[in-house]
């Protein structure tokens, strides 16, 4: 994990959080808050009673109307401030992240000379060259050249990563540096577009609109208090008939103790937490819909190489197969990968050093390199006399050589299957119509998947591993890893149709990728989270992006989720059943002003009408502070399915939301009956 990771608190966000909190108080901006508008409405109403007493007519307690009006003021800015806090880290990081967007010169290059121009006049389409030590001016591709580059500034990680032209490491980022050789970059956004200007308004949260299922929640919170509203106010006509004198801020207390003011105080702080969570894990989500959609996922797809394996498979044996000698295998090997770039590709290079192997690479002079597709599942060269040197996947090199009238030696599958089943890759190695033998690339299966995968599929997550790698080592490593499902010998668009399979079944799917081919599938899965490292068009279908491009992590990402699902719905029934506990202490309290003889009716034998109501209304406001730190953190979370985490929650949020405010009240009012 990356240094990025920042307190939780500063004095610094606490103090802006009081200070927004006030200003949060401007009721336009109040209504977005249904149930929080109507606690201001109640508060406004009873500052005015205190202010004018006589001006409503009967006679009015100053006192007590001035102390409901402070509690009541005092709910709404802890609500207000709960939101705050939450909106405080990433202003923060907002904040730090404009600084390292300073003014930076660009070496624009024009009719092929170069021209000094400032970054921000850079548009779309512009070419740049950017050398050793300086900013590179705009997010784009490179297109000519290999760099290193510090990319620290977004990503917290001091190791420089390569970025070169063609291929998946091209994508570079505005306001990274150069730390060796030269790139020609070109510009892909125009001004105020960049990567960095989207990660600063997003944790910003300028853009944060409400997700679905903050929507609907609302509307219920909403329909709730309507429903309250209507009740309190019917209730004012009935009693003045059964001459039981209800004044207007006992008739507000009673309103703002019966609407959900815990849930509707915390629930904005719930889902700005939950997204800033995902950003503390160095993930940038495009948008909190996308967080909510991956605690609601069904279905993840992932890669097997470089996901669930380490993704360095390293030649680690040569095995001639038929009539070849291990000598001609090993050179064939060693020329199919001369110009392979591919970790496997440099590998075979590594491994004839290493076993102090040598070959001949005039043979491979002036040849034509095949570079390794998915498509192909081959790489190769086509040398200058005219033969052709293929390496690849076994079916795929076997049906290469069958297609030119070659015979196939009868070892191979034997002696293939052997390294598959014990989870390396095979890849044979033919020149022309004659096969030589096999490669063995050997590669682990990354610590801890099984464990990772056990909680997944107790979630009631189905996880499918998706290869290009060949079914019996796919098998081997399924089993290895502990995945439910795998598809082996998957090309690119494969991947697209697993997910469109499963989302007509009804299902929610989650998946990784970076490269340009993943974007499609990027775009269509529910939850898409690109590398970093990738392809700009990855980086744009998807709707979460990694910045430490580690492809496992869409398994925390979806915990993550989750957690913020089941916050929400714990905090929700917390909310609605601690109202319970308060309708005991302010029904019986109201009636028995009127009629001292209700007296009976105080089953929490509380000190006196008037305190019990205070009592009240103190939990009410102060339950909303002391949950903060709940909304912020998440609750605790186990994987389990959701129907049984459903009743878990309800357990312990329901069972404890009727119990938490009896002890509560029961305490306030011991302290407050002795001031009244
Ligand atoms: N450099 C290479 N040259 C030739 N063949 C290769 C090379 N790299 C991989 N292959 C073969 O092509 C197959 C497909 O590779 P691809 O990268 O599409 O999938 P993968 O890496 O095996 O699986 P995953 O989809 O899990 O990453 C590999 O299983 C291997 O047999
Ligand atoms: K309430
Ligand atoms: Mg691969």
């Amino acid at each position: 994990m990356s240094a990025k990771r920042k307190k939780l608190l500063t004095g610094s966000i606490v103090k802006h959080a009081v200070k927004d909190s006030f200003i949060k108080l401007n009721p336009i901006a109040m209504m977005k808050n249904p149930v929080m508008f109507v606690v201001e409405v109640g508060t406004l109403i009873v500052l005015l009673m205190s202010i004018f007493p006589g001006y409503f007519g009967t006679e009015e307690d100053i006192g007590f109307n001035l102390t409901v009006f402070f509690i009541l003021l005092f709910t709404v800015l802890f609500a207000n401030f709960a939101e705050a806090l939450a909106e405080g880290r990433g202003k923060a990081q907002a904040d730090s992240l404009k600084k390292s967007k300073t003014q930076i010169t660009a070496n624009k290059v024009v009719n092929g000379g170069i021209k000094l121009v400032p970054s921000t006049e850079l548009r779309k389409g512009d070419i740049v060259a950017v050398s050793q030590g300086e900013m590179i001016p705009g997010d784009g591709e490179v297109i000519e050249g290999l760099a290193s580059v510090d990319e620290s500034a977004i990503t917290g990680e001091s190791a420089p990563v390569i970025k070169e032209a063609g291929g998946d490491f091209n994508s570079v980022t505005g306001g990274t540096r150069v730390v060796s050789d030269k790139i020609i970059v070109r510009i892909t956004n125009d001004p105020g577009e960049s990567f960095i200007d989207r990660m600063i308004s997003l944790v910003e949260g300028a853009k944060r609109q409400k997700t679905p299922n903050e929507i609907a929640l609302n509307t219920l919170l909403t329909s709730l208090t309507i429903i309250f509203l209507i009740v309190v106010i019917t209730l004012a006509p009935i009693a003045n008939y059964l001459e039981i004198e209800l004044t207007v801020p006992v008739l507000i207390s009673l309103l703002v103790c019966l609407i959900p003011t815990t849930i509707g105080g915390l629930l904005s702080a719930i889902g700005i937490a939950g997204m800033d969570r995902v950003t503390q894990f160095n993930v940038l989500a495009m948008s909190g819909k996308a967080v909510e959609a991956s605690g609601d996922i069904n279905t993840m797809i992932l890669d097997k190489t470089g996901t669930i394996t380490f993704g360095n498979r390293m030649a680690s044996a040569l095995i001639p197969v038929g009539a070849a000698g291990g000598t001609a295998l090993a050179e064939w090997a060693a020329i199919s990968s001369v110009k392979d770039e591919t970790p496997e590709g440099r590998s075979v290079l590594e491994f004839m050093k290493k076993q102090g192997l040598s070959y001949n690479d005039t043979v491979a002079a002036g040849g034509e390199f095949i570079e390794f597709k998915a498509e192909t599942r081959m790489s190769g060269i086509d040398l200058q006399d005219g033969r052709k040197v293929r390496k690849g996947a076994v079916d795929a090199v076997r049906k290469w050589v069958e297609a030119q009238g070659g015979a196939i030696p009868g070892d191979l599958s034997a002696k293939s299957d052997d390294i598959a089943r014990e989870g390396g890759t095979p890849l044979a190695v033919a020149v022309d119509a004659q096969l030589f033998g096999l490669i063995y690339l050997k590669d682990t299966v990354k610590p801890g998947m099984r464990e990772r995968f056990d909680q997944l599929r107790k979630m009631g997550i189905k996880t499918i591993m998706c290869t290009g790698d060949n079914p019996l080592t796919a098998a081997t490593i399924a089993r290895e890893a502990g995945v439910d499902d795998f598809i082996a010998e998957s090309k690119p668009e494969d991947k697209i149709a697993v997910i469109r399979r499963e989302q007509a079944e009804g299902k929610l799917v989650a998946m990784t990728g970076d490269g340009t081919n993943d974007a499609p599938a990027l775009a269509q899965a529910d939850v898409g989270l690109a590398m970093n490292s990738g392809t700009t068009a990855a980086k744009e279908a998807a709707n979460m992006v990694d910045l430490d491009s580690d492809p496992s992590k869409i398994i925390e990402v979806v915990a993550i989720g989750k957690q913020l699902l089941m916050t929400r719905g714990a905090l929700t029934t917390f909310s609605i059943s601690n109202d319970v506990a308060k309708y005991f202490a302010i029904i019986p309290a109201m009636f028995t002003i009127a009629i001292p003889q209700m007296e009976a009716l105080n089953v929490m034998n509380l000190g006196s009408p008037i305190s019990a109501i205070l009592s009240a209304l103190i939990f009410n406001a102060i339950i909303i502070p002391l949950l903060i730190p709940l909304a912020m953190k998440g609750v605790a979370y186990k994987p389990m399915s959701s129907a049984k985490l459903l009743q878990r929650n309800l357990f312990i949020y329901g069972l404890g939301g009727v119990i938490v405010p009896f002890i509560g009240i029961k305490l306030i009012d011991l302290i407050v009956h002795v001031w009244i």
